[in-house]
């Protein structure tokens, strides 16, 4: 059985669930549900704080597992990326009151509070800057308020929760996260997690991308494929209209519209354009 980690409570909980749930995994009934069993599919989900995730992977107590980037980096557990999956994107950026400082280097002998101190501290390392780093659990937003610290380091997606504590981000971006699937560093894989690779990378293009259908006069073909080349070559077939063939291709879900207009100036008819269900490319 291939034992996956998946995150059961936070930012990356729910979207984590419906990317397995497209992959045909078996859902939890409740979020008090903390192993499940799905024996279809010969794993078993462990649903557990993304925090957390990188350790048990690492440990190699379980085999693959759902967490951010930032908290991989963080955790310093020997687990690696093996994708990234496309949604939970963040950055981890420096913010303090507007002016206040502009860049890591002014860092120096001051307090910084996060909650990634692994990440913070491997960043002011590489930084040449000693500063104190000052470990809490959340909401870090509120330490300068509070007089417990000079600057935060923390996750920063929309900016929102900055802006309501009347704080600005400053100096570079930290690092640059988004869900990704690991697993223990340098182990070979285990059963299973290779066809698990495949239905994840199958939901990511069934949702990038679309199917396009059209029909076309055979001396544009070239044109057409221009425009559509597909991810092998597009499907060209005849059609029962003398002079004509029906064209199919994967485009990219982004963009389509204009695909379309492009398709229609070449003289194409009959664009029809569906979603894709379910992939293995
Ligand atoms: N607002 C957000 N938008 C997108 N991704 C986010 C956001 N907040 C956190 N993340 C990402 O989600 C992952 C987990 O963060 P999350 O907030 O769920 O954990 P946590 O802060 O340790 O837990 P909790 O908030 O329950 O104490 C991280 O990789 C982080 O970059
Ligand atoms: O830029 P924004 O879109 O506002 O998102 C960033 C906020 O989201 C996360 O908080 P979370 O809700 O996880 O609470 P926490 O601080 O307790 O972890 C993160 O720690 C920031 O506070
Ligand atoms: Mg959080």
């Amino acid at each position: 059985m291939l034992r996956i980690a998946v995150p059961n409570k936070g930012a990356l909980s729910e979207a984590a669930q419906t990317m397995l749930k497209e992959a045909g995994y078996r859902q939890r009934r409740d979020s008090k549900e903390l192993v499940v069993v799905d024996s279809e599919n010969s794993c078993e989900l462990f649903f557990l704080r993304p925090r957390d995730i990188a350790v048990y992977v690492g440990e190699g107590t379980l085999d693959a597992g759902i967490t951010g980037r930032d908290m991989l980096f963080d955790s310093g557990a020997p687990a690696e990326e093996v994708m990234p999956l496309g949604f939970g994107r963040s950055t981890f950026r420096f913010a303090s009151t507007a002016g206040a400082y502009s860049g890591v280097s002014d860092l120096s002998g001051l307090r910084i509070a996060t909650s990634y101190a692994g990440l913070l501290g491997k960043h002011l390392a590489d930084q040449g800057v000693d500063a104190r780093v000052i470990k809490l659990d959340g909401a870090v937003e509120t330490a300068i308020r509070l007089g417990v610290a000079d600057a935060v380091a923390d996750v920063v997606e929309t900016g929102t929760t900055l802006r309501n504590v009347g704080l600005e981000v400053f100096g570079e971006p930290i690092a640059h996260s988004e869900a990704i699937l690991i697993k223990r560093a340098g182990a070979p894989e285990a059963n299973g997690f290779q066809q698990l690779i495949r239905r994840l990378q199958g939901v990511i293009v069934a949702r990038d991308f679309v199917m396009i259908d059209y029909d076309i006069r055979a001396e544009r073909i070239d044109e057409a494929i221009a425009i559509t080349p597909g991810m092998e070559g597009p499907t060209v077939s005849p059609l029962h209209r003398e002079g004509w063939v029906a064209v199919r291709a994967m485009v990219p879900r982004k963009g389509h519209q204009q695909v379309m207009d492009q398709l229609w100036e070449i003289g194409a008819k009959a664009i029809l354009v569906t979603a894709i269900f379910a992939c293995r490319l």
